[in-house]
């Protein structure tokens, strides 16, 4: 028997981004059984649930809400600030970026809130997702919010509600960084007349093999640095331009602006 039971979950949200990922996830692994899942959104049945051809499925979020016992609100901000969801006595967990629990709480009545950062390696069962609970969530709750968040990867509690600002723009934003830098690396690369498959193969090389390098030593980043710094190689003299360029500004200014971006969300 899964942590949830036989409490019921509508997933408002069940085709999106990151609906479709978690939806698939928590039916395969018996994280919640498919007669207990009510998957809510306005487009109907998805294929990511191809699987599952009798999940039931409801145009209504506020329908959906108040048959379940579980409400994941995996819809955009502005969605669900048009919506009149009744969630009193319900556990809502909600992956909305700069929605505080505060608003959730005005909005549908509930008390027993958890704000969680997912990111879009979900997709991939490799998400990393912080989550801030309110005081009222029980010790079952986190249980169920452990269960549903371990579908599709690794979870840690937040102490603090502040802090999923920054998760939001760090773990939150998934590969999108690592693409700006493989496509700064391509242009790099296309600018020094590199044919286009072999400018394709080594970014690939750097940026995809990265990861298998500095997996679980991510705190060894500075050392390796460091490290082909004093090398006094080739690589030093990249990385010290690239230094000399404003690259730690430039990834600072990218944090704080995004951070700013959620804050300005919350008091919109
Ligand atoms: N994508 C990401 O990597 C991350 C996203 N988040 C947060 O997660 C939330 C979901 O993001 P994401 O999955 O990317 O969003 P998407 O835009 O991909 O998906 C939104 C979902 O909401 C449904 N929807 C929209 N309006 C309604 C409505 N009125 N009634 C019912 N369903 C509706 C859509 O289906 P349909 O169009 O059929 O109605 C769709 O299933 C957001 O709040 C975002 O801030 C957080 C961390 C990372
Ligand atoms: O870019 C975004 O708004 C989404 C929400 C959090 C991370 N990615």
């Amino acid at each position: 028997m899964s942590d949830i039971g036989q409490d019921r979950v509508a997933l408002i949200g069940a085709s999106g981004w990151l609906g479709r990922a978690f939806g698939p996830a928590m039916l395969r692994q018996g994280v919640v059984a498919p007669g207990h899942l009510i998957a809510a959104n306005r487009s109907g049945a998805h294929p990511a649930y191809d699987d599952w051809p009798d999940l039931e499925w409801s145009t209504d979020p506020a329908v959906a809400a108040g048959r379940a016992d579980i409400v994941i609100l995996s819809v955009l901000p502005q969605d669900f600030r048009q919506m009149a969801l009744d969630c009193r006595d319900r556990l809502v967990l909600s992956f909305m970026a700069g929605v505080s629990c505060a608003e959730i709480a005005d909005s549908t009545g509930a008390e027993r809130i958890v704000r969680a950062l997912p990111n879009a390696a979900a997709g991939i069962g490799r998400s990393y997702s912080p989550w801030f609970p309110t005081p009222d969530v029980t010790a079952r709750d986190r249980d169920i919010v452990a269960a549903i968040l371990s579908s599709v990867g690794d979870a840690d509690a937040l102490p603090r509600e502040e802090d999923l600002a920054a998760a939001t723009i760090l773990s939150g934003a998934g590969p999108a960084y690592a693409a700006l830098l493989a496509d700064a690396l391509l242009q790099a690369a296309r600018d020094h007349g590199l044919p286009e498959d072999i400018a394709r193969k080594s970014v690939e090389a750097m940026i995809c093999d990265a990861p298998a390098m500095m997996a679980g030593q991510i705190e060894g980043a500075t050392q390796l640095v460091a490290d082909y710094i004093d090398y006094g190689g080739t690589t030093a003299a990249a990385l010290s331009a690239a230094q000399d360029a404003g690259f730690q500004d430039a990834v600072r200014a990218a944090v704080t602006a995004g951070i700013d971006r959620v804050n300005a969300m919350s008091r919109e």
